[in-house]
């Protein structure tokens, strides 16, 4: 039988996840979603035909599965005031950018099993990538479960050292907006040529996905498929040196290490010390 599962703040994330979970057959009977508001209430409630309700408490009660879907700085409080409603038996899940197992530990202060998870938005249509770490309390058969609802709107990779979710964040939990901004930029360079938007963003983000489909489906390296493309003296080699000259593995690294130095940064701001 499915697990009950209650979302505990739905908004951009919590939306995505529930929409790749009923796209790829969960029943909506069994996913809760919570919200303040009630315009966002009703709205998810039509969307997915899940039940939308304005009780945190409420919807632990009913939960065998509890994912933390709210801001990195909303988290503390609204574990502690849904406390008294915590079951052992519950798992809770968080997707919060940089809150650790030890502060959720901490604030649930219950023998629960905890998974901290950094999905993406990419969950919505079923491509989600997430990256997984659970506490000692969570057993194999429960880890299992976890990966059985990633893989259900995308992957997943556990990772063994907690630090690593840092990376996780840099590499696929950000890193959507990272490949819209590229379109945004391809798509608005390619107007400027005077092709029609429509066209740009069809010819752009098809290729995006192609791209994206040959790394993962073909065993040929990365740098060989760019090889391929690049003929000597031709086009694609104009483009990939006006690439080298703004320094693109700079500009790349740069905007990593700041993401996941600002993960450090949610760490430490809001460890439960
Ligand atoms: N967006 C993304 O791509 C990713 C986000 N994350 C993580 O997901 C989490 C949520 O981010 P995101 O979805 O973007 O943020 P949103 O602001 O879109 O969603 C958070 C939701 O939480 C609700 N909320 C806040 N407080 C409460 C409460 N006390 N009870 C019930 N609901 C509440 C808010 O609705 P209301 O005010 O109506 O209650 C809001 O809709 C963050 O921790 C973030 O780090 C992780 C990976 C990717
Ligand atoms: O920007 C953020 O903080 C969240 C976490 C990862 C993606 N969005």
């Amino acid at each position: 039988m499915k697990p009950s599962i209650a979302f505990i703040g739905v908004g951009n994330m919590a939306s995505a996840i529930i929409g790749g979970m009923i796209e790829a057959g969960y029943p909506a009977a069994k996913i809760m979603g919570t919200s303040r508001t009630a315009e966002k209430r009703a709205a998810y409630s039509a969307m997915y035909g899940i039940e939308m309700l304005d009780n945190n408490n409420a919807a632990l009660d009913q939960a065998d599965a509890v994912v933390l879907c709210v801001k990195p700085a909303q988290i503390q409080g609204v574990i502690e005031d849904f406390s008294d409603h915590i079951r052992a038996d519950q798992i809770f899940l968080s997707v919060a950018a940089g809150v650790e197992l030890a502060a959720l530990e901490k604030w649930l202060n219950q023998p629960v099993a905890v998974v901290r998870s950094m999905p993406n938005t990419p969950s919505q249509v079923g491509s989600g990538m997430s990256g997984l770490i659970a506490n000692a309390r969570t057993s194999d058969e429960q880890k299992a479960w976890v990966s059985s609802v990633f893989a259900s709107i995308g992957d997943s990779v556990w990772v063994d050292d907690e630090a690593h979710m840092h990376t996780v964040t840099a590499l696929s939990g950000s890193a959507p907006a990272y490949f819209f901004r590229f379109l945004e930029a391809m798509i608005k360079s390619g107007q400027e040529q005077g092709l029609n938007e429509e066209a740009c963003r069809r010819l752009a983000s098809y290729t995006m996905l192609g791209a994206a489909k040959m790394v993962t489906e073909l065993d040929t390296p990365i740098s060989q498929l760019r090889k391929n493309i690049t003929s000597p003296n031709g086009t694609t080699e104009q483009a990939l040196l006006s690439f080298e000259d703004a320094n693109i593995d700079k500009v790349v690294d740069d905007a990593m290490t700041a993401c996941a130095n600002r993960s450090k940064q949610l760490a430490s701001q809001f460890s439960g010390q």
